[in-house]
């Protein structure tokens, strides 16, 4: 499948995300001259253009010749846009959202109609780790979705990365408050060590090196060793030792509970942009 980028595709949005997921699908799944870019902002379609893509600032005919159509724009201005494109779907189009909450079946209602909605439809949730062919994408399709379809949307994602079938709208929220979001804790987390490296007298070179090498390092052991990140961390931690002090402080002030406020929060917002933007 795809041999010879038998795949046509529209990135609906071509900001952050379709960013990342273009730079690593084209070469790989699909030629540049078989994406066409939509987007309002002249200046999004000038770095697609540059790169060989095909670009319009509104849906035309166009889009017809496009077999699979990514929708990636934000999800306040999801209705509209679908609404805008709906006249150019082929019965063979597969349409995939990625817009954070909108849910599969409102998707599918805004893209057929009240009674026959759209079944050429999955969802997915990917992160911005694909711009270096390092994401994980949650994939949803609902009952229905033929396996073609399935398979399709799978192998465009792993093309960027990993990827998870999830059951439900909601299982795709947790999805969104895990690994959607969870690259900008992941940076939030690297930006605080190299402050703190800073703060101890190490440049900020150095800094970036051993809080990049650190994170890295601890990540990759965790995915080979077969040991839990609980028992790695008891490794690290000498009895009475310094360790052990940074960990009672992460401890006092909260860390985990912090953590999973922060995910709640998360996966409370889908279900918010989902009730707001999906009448
Ligand atoms: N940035 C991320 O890490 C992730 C984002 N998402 C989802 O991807 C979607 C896009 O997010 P980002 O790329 O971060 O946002 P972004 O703001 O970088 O990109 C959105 C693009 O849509 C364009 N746009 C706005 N209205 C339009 C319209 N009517 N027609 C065509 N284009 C239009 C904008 O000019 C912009 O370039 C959102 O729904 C978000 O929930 C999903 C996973 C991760
Ligand atoms: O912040 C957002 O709403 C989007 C969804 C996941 C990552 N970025």
């Amino acid at each position: 499948m795809f041999s010879n980028y038998e795949l046509s595709l529209a990135f609906i949005g071509g900001g952050n995300m379709a960013s990342a997921l273009g730079a690593g699908l084209i070469g790989k799944r699909c030629g540049a001259n078989d994406v066409h870019v939509i987007d309002i902002d002249e200046a999004t379609r000038e770095r697609w253009a540059a790169q060989g893509v095909g670009t319009a600032a509104a849906p035309g005919p166009e889009l017809s010749g496009q077999k699979v159509w990514i929708f990636a724009v934000k999800p306040q201005v999801m209705k509209e846009t679908v609404a805008a494109c709906r006249p150019y779907l082929k019965p063979d189009t597969l349409v995939i959202s990625i817009a954070a909450g909108i849910d599969s079946a409102t998707l599918a209602r805004w893209l057929g109609t009240p009674d026959a909605p759209w079944t050429r439809l999955v969802r997915c949730m990917p992160n911005t780790p694909s711009l270096v062919k390092a994401g994980i994408s949650g994939l949803l399709a609902l009952d229905g979705v033929l396996d073609t379809d399935r398979t399709v949307a799978q192998q465009l994602l792993k093309a960027v990365g990993e990827v998870v079938w999830v059951d439900n709208d909601d299982q795709l929220d947790a999805v969104t408050a895990l690994s959607g979001s969870g690259p900008a804790y992941v940076f939030l987390f690297l930006e605080a060590l190299i402050a703190g490296g800073e703060k101890l007298g190490l440049s900020a070179e150095q800094s970036r090196a051993l809080a990049l090498a650190t994170l890295n390092g601890a990540t990759q052991l965790a995915g080979l060793s077969p040991e839990s990140p609980a028992t790695l961390r008891e490794r690290v931690t000498s009895k009475g030792g310094t360790t052990a002090a940074a960990l009672s402080v992460f401890e006092q002030q909260g860390f985990t509970p912090m953590v999973h406020d922060a995910m709640q929060a998360a996966y409370n917002r889908a279900s918010e942009l989902a009730r707001e933007f999906s009448k």
